[in-house]
């Protein structure tokens, strides 16, 4: 008699976007054991029903540290400047309590939105200290059974004019973070906060994360030094910049130099819709510009590109659900994604994203952890036409939440 192999769970008939027709995918000690069109086999059964199963969503670039302030400034905050200067007020009197409340509230929303890893930007500087950093560090730790929560800690309001900001950085490196970020738009040395942040990433062995180049003038911009110190380090693959709206400003032939530069020196964009379309534009009487890169077009040319959340309702930003699928959704609209374009807007939160942390084990593959979410819809062009409900997600094999589908009360 053949045994049949034992799975702890198996999902019947779930569509994926690699495989043509239903499948079922067998789980076994949090992992996905094997993949085919029929496993017999004895386990607990979630039937899909021809839904779609993708590995969950990949958040980029979020700031858990500063989220759901609206409450506390009020919203008359025009510009990036404004912004920036209002949170820097507020962030004397953030306590960890307080950033943890705030922060869990946002990736309780991501969790159930489907996002099962994320990367949050984290402020370090003399106002803040690391009481964010000590916040975001303690969501990481009690939300793992949903979410792989990555830290990169950043000096929003400079490095080189800000005494005290680099050995705070040091320290939250020294103390686990996995990324370093940076702000050069704020330095009054921008090449000299990039060459330190690079220095820096080399020294802990850690990828670099930037905000960058975030307004529409695109006779100068800190891209090009970017490129530079990128192969200086030997980084091809582990930079990436966030915003990079005067690419949006460019004519054709200008925005393929750059994608052609961005490409060849390994340097990822990350296009931050709900902030970049808030934020850009805001002198414009009429015809105002989105300020919104056009992510999708520069991987055709061989970005590796995201989209992600950035900030939710904050000074930056006075929307947001940390909804990845309605993030990509906005993009898709903004930037006139055509139909047969959808599923590239679906990869820039699902697999591109992946690719920018340097995961290795994400995606429906065997031998990949079992994190598995099932929308409501059948396929990734739909996903992003449809914005289908998120029904279910699993962590390693476990299930994180359920939504029900909604019932009608016909009269
Ligand atoms: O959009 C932005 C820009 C800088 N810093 C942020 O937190 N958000």
């Amino acid at each position: 008699m053949i045994a049949k192999p034992a799975f702890d769970l198996v999902f019947r008939n779930a569509v994926t976007r690699s495989s043509a027709a239903a499948v079922d995918i067998g789980i076994a000690g949090g992992r996905i054991a094997a993949i085919a069109p029929r496993l017999v086999c004895e386990a607990v059964e979630v039937d899909l029903n021809g839904r779609l199963a993708l590995p969950g969503f990949v958040d980029t670039h979020i700031h858990l540290d500063k989220a759901c302030l609206l409450g506390r400034c009020g919203h008359d905050h025009a510009s990036l400047s404004e912004a920036i200067r209002a949170v820097s007020a507020m962030k004397r009197d953030f306590t960890v309590e307080d950033v943890y409340a705030r922060g869990s509230k946002v990736i309780e929303r991501a969790i159930t939105a489907g996002t099962t890893r994320m990367r949050t930007h984290v402020e370090i500087d003399p106002r803040i200290g690391l009481r964010g950093f000590e916040a975001v560090k303690a969501l990481k730790r009690d939300y793992a059974w949903a979410l792989d929560l990555s830290l990169c800690v950043f000096p929003q309001e400079g490095l080189t004019n800000d005494p005290g900001a680099d050995e705070l950085l040091v320290a939250a490196l020294n103390d686990g973070a996995e990324a370093v970020g940076g702000c050069p738009y704020v330095d009054s040395d921008p090449n000299a906060h990039i060459a330190r942040i690079f220095d820096v990433a080399q020294e802990f062995d850690v990828d670099v994360d930037l905000h960058l180049d975030f307004d529409l003038d695109p006779s100068w911009w800190h891209m090009e030094e970017v490129c530079r110190q990128t192969e200086r380090c030997n980084y091809h693959g582990r930079v990436a910049i966030g915003h990079a709206t005067k690419l949006s400003a460019l004519p054709p032939e200008r925005l393929k130099a750059a994608s052609t530069r961005l490409a060849e020196a390994g340097v990822a964009v990350t296009v931050l819709p709900a902030t970049d379309l808030y934020l850009m534009g805001r002198d414009a009487t009429h015809n105002a510009p989105r300020g919104l890169t056009a992510a999708h077009r520069l991987v055709a040319d061989g970005v590796l590109c995201s989209v992600a959340t950035n900030n939710v309702q904050n000074p930056f930003t006075p929307f947001g659900d940390a909804s990845l699928l309605r993030m990509a959704n906005l993009y898709a609209n903004a930037a006139h994604a055509g139909i047969g374009e959808f599923d590239a807007c679906l990869d820039l939160v699902t697999d591109l994203p992946a690719r920018l942390m340097n995961l290795k084990d994400y995606g429906i593959a065997v031998g990949n952890p079992a994190d598995i979410v099932v929308l409501d819809t059948d396929s990734g062009t739909n996903a992003i036409a449809e914005l289908p409900d998120v029904l279910m997600g699993f962590k390693r094999g476990r299930k994180t939440f359920e939504r029900q589908r909604p019932t009608l009360f016909r009269p």
